[in-house]
């Protein structure tokens, strides 16, 4: 199956990478030359935290940067994997992947956040657009290496909310009780093979939002007190100040119908356990002197509570907190 990578960042290095060591077809779309012209001469490292790492070799994919798609003939990949960050979806990007794509092709974002798929499809129009929401945990040290810190577990699907083709499913009644989509379900298949625990979700809506909400407490906090995502729960004020904002989250949720569950501070708490020595997404950002993804976030929560006539005064406070900590713009 071809697969096409726009993004070889810590994700997409990582699912690339062992997409290509287990026998795909496999193309890297990077943002700069040097790191094609670095993947093309030297492979991927991929390595564990114990510090094991293996190299896929150079033979087994190709990597090229995506300023130079308008010069080549492209292939039209059955999978255009975008996993670049939210605030490099631009037009830039939307041209790229707008390249790439041909009619049998089908488009994945690994994002973060929300408001990327809807964006997404708007551009491609008839080819499905599917978010995967991946509880994988991976950093990049370097153009060519990342670290799988946490292996995880990726759920894929068509949202409904937006998407026309979410809601054919949905009202094809298909979606929901199963595997309605084929080729998504070879799609799940290829990721099993390549390592990755992988399945179609059966409400990806309330996968995406149900990561949404965790993101929006455990991301802003870890990156203003600088510490790993364990640590939120180590000092009582800091329990207090992720109720707050997941009580806030969970009001918001419930003001624009969108499922949640009861035990959302709970889930918050087992993420934060079971990723403790993490340093969150976010954090990482801050401490890079990058943007973050706190519009993308925390600014769609506040969009919704805006638009179900409530405030969000634990979130936006948190939001400027962040954007303070942002490169100036
Ligand atoms: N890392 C993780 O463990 C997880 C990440 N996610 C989500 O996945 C997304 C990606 O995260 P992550 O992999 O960590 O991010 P990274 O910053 O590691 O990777 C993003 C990559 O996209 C590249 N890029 C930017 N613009 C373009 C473009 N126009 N064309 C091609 N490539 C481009 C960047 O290039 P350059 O470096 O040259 O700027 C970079 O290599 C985020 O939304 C994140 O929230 C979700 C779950 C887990
Ligand atoms: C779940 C969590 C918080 C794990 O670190 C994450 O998704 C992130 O860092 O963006």
């Amino acid at each position: 199956m071809k697969f096409d990578i726009v993004g070889a960042g810590a994700l997409g290095l990582l699912f690339g990478g062992e997409l290509a060591a287990s026998g795909e077809d496999v193309v890297f779309w990077t943002r700069s030359e040097e790191q094609a012209r670095i993947l093309t001469a030297e492979g991927i490292e991929l390595g564990e935290e114990a510090g094991n790492y293996r190299v896929i070799q150079p033979d087994n994919f190709e990597a090229y940067c995506v300023d130079s798609i308008i010069n080549r003939s492209v292939r039209q990949p059955d999978w255009l994997i975008i996993t670049t960050k939210q605030w490099h979806v631009d037009d830039h990007l939307f041209e790229a992947v707008q390249h790439l794509c041909g009619q049998e092709t089908r488009v994945v974002c690994f994002q973060n956040g929300t408001g990327h798929v809807e964006a997404f499809q708007a551009i491609v129009k008839d080819i499905p657009v599917y978010a995967a929401i991946t509880t994988e945990g991976s950093r990049r040290k370097d153009a060519r290496s990342v670290v799988r810190s946490k292996p995880g577990t990726t759920m894929i699907g068509i949202p409904a909310r937006h998407s026309p083709h979410g809601v054919e499913l949905l009202t094809e009644g298909k979606y929901r009780e199963g595997f309605a989509d084929q080729t998504a379900e070879y799609l799940t298949k290829k990721l099993i093979l390549a390592g990755f625990p992988a399945l179609m979700s059966k409400d990806i809506d309330r996968d995406i939002y149900r990561k949404l909400l965790i993101n929006s407490v455990i991301n802003p906090l870890t990156a203003i007190w600088r510490v790993p995502n364990g640590d939120l729960l180590v000092v009582s004020e800091r329990r207090k100040i992720l109720r707050q904002l997941c009580d806030e989250a969970v009001e918001i949720y419930r003001a624009n119908q969108i499922a949640c569950d009861n035990n959302m501070f709970e889930q918050i708490v087992s993420v934060c356990q079971s990723t403790s020595r993490n340093i969150s997404s976010m954090l990482k950002d801050v401490l890079q002197g990058s943007p973050t993804e706190i519009d993308s976030i925390n600014g769609r929560l506040i969009e919704m509570a805006h638009r179900s006539g409530l405030t969000a005064p634990g979130h936006e406070l948190i939001t400027s907190l962040i954007k303070g900590l942002q490169p100036q713009e």
